[in-house]
């Protein structure tokens, strides 16, 4: 991912029919890393005729013996990175940046043009993602000093949440301390779970489809999705709701934590950081890598195997809750590098729910193709690649064209 395509240095000033290119740089912070992509096309952005001219990722940002101290640094590396290859911040060609920023409170339920008033409020939000939202901010920050003027786009991974209905959204507790605190279920990946949701419809269902999305990347959500409205998902007021993920717990019983401080003696940021940083797959088998540990358990490892399979029961408890929540379901998708890559997670999630009607084809499944499910399987089964910095260029495109012509 750190090398620049063959396009990389090509430039590029209109496209055939001598309409203006659009480009569209894409910042996506994470707490530990930054990725980025440049993307140019026409004024609808279509999916088929888009370029990406440059792509990377600053990794291990703020860890022991790091040359990338923070945040500000790696932008300052992806900034200079760009510039060397002819596509930096001052081209005149850049129409926008666009910003994946991870919580959007309830205040955004939209992709936003970011003026001074909006990065008050991402700040506002920080207490709820103390990890994400300062890192998105200091993308922020870093262009509007390098490039004053240029429009930039917030796209949020809230959003595509926002309209799960109150009954999925609401934790049974004290409305008025929950109101006060903003404690409530946001849920998150929302661009990828987006993304996914409308490419599997396109293959079952069409737009009225009833789509269950299982995200499994480092962190992981499953969520339910019907004819394009997000109704429930499985990450809550933090990413750290729901599934078993690479290095947190996903869902326990909240006193759980009442225990770990009164018996084990565990600060608040003890807890926090054990079940965020050290859980997960990582806690129960020492190895956060679903390909080591696959490989593990295939060699007969018992940690290994335990860890593969609270991983797989996690899954397919959420899987046959949304079957619920939607009555009917068109198609299953599986995205992130895990959903993408691993056909034993896929398998053993997915097994033994035949008489719902999922059945997969073994020979599909081994081979990641497109659609896993057997011929004539009532749900079909879809591997679907995830693209969020596509979605991310394609909304904030969206804004800016808004704002230029409205
Ligand atoms: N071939 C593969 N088989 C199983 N797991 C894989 C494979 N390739 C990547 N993965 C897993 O994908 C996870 C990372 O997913 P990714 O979506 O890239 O994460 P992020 O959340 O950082 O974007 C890792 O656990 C990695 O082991
Ligand atoms: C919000 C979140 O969990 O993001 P990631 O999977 O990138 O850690
Ligand atoms: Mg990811």
């Amino acid at each position: 991912m750190n090398e620049w395509s063959a396009q990389a240095r090509r430039p590029e000033g209109e496209t055939g029919g001598g309409r203006r290119v659009n480009r569209v740089l894409v910042l996506n912070s994470g707490s530990s890393s930054v990725k980025y992509q440049l993307l140019s096309g026409d004024e609808q952005f279509a999916a088929e005729t888009v370029r990406r001219s440059a792509s990377g990722l600053v990794e291990r940002i703020g860890e022991p013996g790091s040359p990338v101290p923070d945040h500000k640094a790696a932008l300052e590396v992806v900034a200079a990175r760009l510039d060397e290859a002819g596509l930096g911040l001052d081209s005149p060609e850049l129409t926008a940046i666009g910003h994946r920023v991870v919580h959007g409170g309830t205040t955004f339920t939209r992709p936003t043009l970011i003026t001074d008033e909006v990065v008050g409020r991402i700040e506002e939000l920080i207490p709820l993602a103390p990890l994400h939202n300062p890192a998105n901010l200091a993308g922020i920050e870093v262009v509007r000093r390098l490039r004053p003027g240029l429009p930039q786009v917030a796209v949020f991974d809230t959003a595509f949440h926002a309209t799960i209905p109150e009954a999925a959204a609401t934790y049974a507790i004290d409305r008025e301390v929950a109101a006060r605190l903003g404690v409530r279920r946001y849920g998150f990946h929302g661009t990828s779970h987006a993304y996914v949701s409308r490419e599997a419809a396109r293959l079952a269902g069409g737009p009225e489809a009833n789509v269950i999305v299982l995200h499994l990347g480092n962190g992981a959500s499953a969520s339910a999705v019907s004819a394009g409205r997000c109704v429930e998902t499985s990450m809550g007021m933090t990413p750290l709701e729901g599934l078993v993920m690479g290095t947190r717990s996903g869902d326990l019983d909240p006193a759980v934590i009442f225990h770990l401080g009164r018996a084990g003696g565990m600060s608040t940021d003890e807890i926090d950081a054990l079940l965020n940083r050290r859980s997960g797959m990582l806690g129960l088998c020492g190895d956060n890598d679903m390909r080591a540990v696959t490989a593990r358990a295939d060699a007969g490892d018992p940690d290994a195997e335990l860890a593969l399979s609270v991983y797989c029961h996690r899954l397919r408890k959420y899987v046959g809750a949304y079957y619920a929540v939607l009555g009917k379901v068109d198609v299953i998708a599986f995205t992130g590098g895990v959903g993408e890559n691993s056909a034993p997670v896929r398998e053993r999630a997915l097994a033994g729910l035949e008489t719902l009607g999922i059945r997969l084809d073994p020979g599909r499944n081994a081979r990641n193709e497109r659609l896993v499910s057997a011929d004539g399987s009532a749900v079909k089964v879809a591997v679907i690649r995830t693209d969020e910095e596509f979605e991310i260029a394609r909304q904030t495109l969206a804004v800016v064209s808004r704002t230029n012509h409205g």
